[in-house]
């Protein structure tokens, strides 16, 4: 079992990082959404990139489980960029 704990070790170090790095761009889109006043929430964007990815799935009984990792990964997301909104409206 070493082996493929070896191998889901690197799996998640590829990504952290790429994790880390989404939600920085999400946040650079919050500073966009607050200086322009739009809304923290964009639905069809957010179905549009499901569908999308969904389509990347080929592996078919795996398709519930990330389209499932993906709804966590848009409200974490969303979560960071209305705290950074929240920061931004507090400096004024
Ligand atoms: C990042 C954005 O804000 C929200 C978060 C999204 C995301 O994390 O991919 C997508 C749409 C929005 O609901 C965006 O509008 O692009």
């Amino acid at each position: 079992m070493d082996k493929e704990r070896q191998k889901i070790d690197a799996i998640d170090q590829k990504l952290v990082a790429l994790l880390i790095e989404r939600l920085q761009v999400g946040e650079q889109i919050a500073q966009i959404k607050f200086e322009q006043k739009l809304g923290l929430t964009d639905i069809m964007r957010e179905k549009n990139l499901l569908d999308e990815l969904m389509t990347r799935v080929e592996d078919e009984h795996l398709r519930p489980y990330i389209k499932d990792l993906f709804r966590d990964i848009l409200l974490v997301s969303k979560q960071v960029q209305a705290k950074k909104i929240k920061a931004l409206q507090d400096t004024q």
